[in-house]
């Protein structure tokens, strides 16, 4: 299997403020392919814009702050061209492997110390090209983060407005994007520029060129940022709820615009929604977030058929068809200055039972039969995760029957921890 494209590793994103430290993503893990749709869904709140934002470093910092954690970009054209500019740091080259099969000598990151130089990785080379590798983009300084954003890696926003200049014609928007990544000339850039309108589905392209961002619409807008993102050739665009301003049949639109660009040109779409109705349309896969952990990650068709973690099933409960009525989920998400011990989510938690709230959040553990992770202390050895996969909505009333109603999170669920361990872990 080849590499993801990008690969976010134990990504710890904090802001520094006044009432404490902001531990806004707190340790998640992340990869995206070539042609793949990842989607990071959650509540708002989760982390999932300070997730994107930190991939390429768009984020303010000061006051945003990655202490651990790497963003690697395994693209090996922009790996050769910056390993010839920067410091580069080479582990060893398994060369007698089998192509594609070499191990790495990669020490893992808390044992490179001051290594902030090397943020370009050389893992493997066939002869003196670098075949594998990757840019840390958490280490790496400006100037190389800028050949890297907006050109192999773009940006798409939820709101057009504030991503176009109000003063400046659309065209010459578009052209101003094409030129900044490439040599062409100002015919060649309003032929591309009026192509990538043609593209994304402006009708008339050419005579809209010389349009005024406020004589477009809401949707047409959208379409004119898709264009502008596309002007580069990125190689992974990052959308973070680009859809949400819009109404939805022109959001349905974008969607299978999105999709079938994704099509055409292959690249990787990191997307990022609250609405699962939508990670439904678009994603290969899913990343469902929660208060600056990971709850559940998977391919789409077997986390809609069977969510593993009591909060996706929750998430999905709320999707209107299912489950009967709108069920909201009770409670609220953490603090994020101080996160409470174990499980992000067991204080909300209809199944959480002692080990729920202590030690760290639980490790990802994969769902049997699925390609699925899930991180719940139900599916380590010793529980029996059918417990937890029950409809959310009923084990909620069961609950608060066999409970006497529920008062506090902490006790939830003590009085069935003898049902809930079965002996050995057996399945
Ligand atoms: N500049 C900042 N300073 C302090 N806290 C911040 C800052 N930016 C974000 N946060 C906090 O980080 C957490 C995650 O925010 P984020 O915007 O990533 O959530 P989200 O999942 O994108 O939510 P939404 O669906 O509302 O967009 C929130 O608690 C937010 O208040
Ligand atoms: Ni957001």
């Amino acid at each position: 299997m080849s590499d993801p494209l990008i690969s976010v590793k134990n990504l710890h994103t904090q802001f520094h403020t006044d009432d404490g430290t902001v531990r806004a993503v707190d340790g998640i893990d992340v990869d995206v392919s070539r042609g793949e749709t990842v989607c990071i869904v959650g509540e708002s709140g989760s982390g999932k814009t300070v997730t994107s934002e930190s991939i390429t470093k768009i984020l303010q910092m000061p006051p945003g702050d990655i202490p651990i954690g790497e963003v690697q970009f395994r693209d090996v054209e922009s790996v050769r061209e910056l390993a010839d500019q920067f410091p580069k740091r080479v582990f060893d080259v398994h060369e007698d492997d089998a192509p594609g099969t070499a191990g790495t000598d990669v020490p893992p990151e808390e044992d490179r110390p001051g290594d902030e130089k090397h943020f370009v990785i050389v893992e493997e080379r066939s002869g003196d090209r670098i075949s594998r590798g990757y840019i840390d983009m958490v280490r790496a300084p400006d100037n190389a983060l800028r050949k890297i954003r907006g050109g192999d890696i773009a940006h798409i926003f939820q709101n057009p407005q504030s991503a176009l200049n109000p003063v400046y014609t659309v065209g010459w928007q578009i052209v101003e994007a094409v030129q900044l990544h490439s040599d062409d000339d100002d015919e060649a850039a309003r032929e591309r520029a009026i192509d990538l309108l043609d593209r994304v589905g402006i009708p008339d392209a050419a005579a809209r060129f010389d349009d005024y961002p406020h004589e477009f619409s809401g949707g047409m807008k959208q379409r004119v940022i898709i264009a502008m993102a596309l002007a580069s050739n990125p190689d992974v665009l990052i959308a973070d709820e680009p859809t949400t301003a819009l109404d939805v049949t022109i959001q349905a639109q974008i969607l299978d615009l999105l999709a079938e660009i994704q099509e055409d040109l292959g690249m990787a779409i990191l997307f990022i929604t609250h609405d699962l109705g939508v990670v439904a349309e678009i994603a290969d896969r899913v990343v469902v977030m929660y208060a600056g952990k990971v709850m559940e990650s998977g391919e789409v068709f077997d986390l809609f058929e069977s969510p593993a973690h009591p909060y996706t099933r929750a998430l999905l409960e709320c999707l209107p068809g299912r489950g009967g009525d709108m069920v909201s989920i009770g409670g609220s998400l953490p603090s994020v200055t101080n996160p409470p011990d174990g499980c992000r989510f067991a204080p909300r938690c209809p199944h959480a039972v002692d080990d729920c709230f202590t030690g760290d959040q639980p490790p990802m553990y994969s769902v049997e039969g699925a390609d699925q992770e899930v991180s719940c202390v139900f599916y380590g050895d010793g529980y029996d995760e059918s417990v937890v996969q029950t409809e959310f909505a009923a084990a909620q009333n069961r609950t608060a029957r066999t409970d006497g109603g529920r008062t506090t999170g902490r006790r939830a669920g003590t009085d069935t921890d003898e049902s809930v361990r079965s002996d050995g872990g057996d399945r």
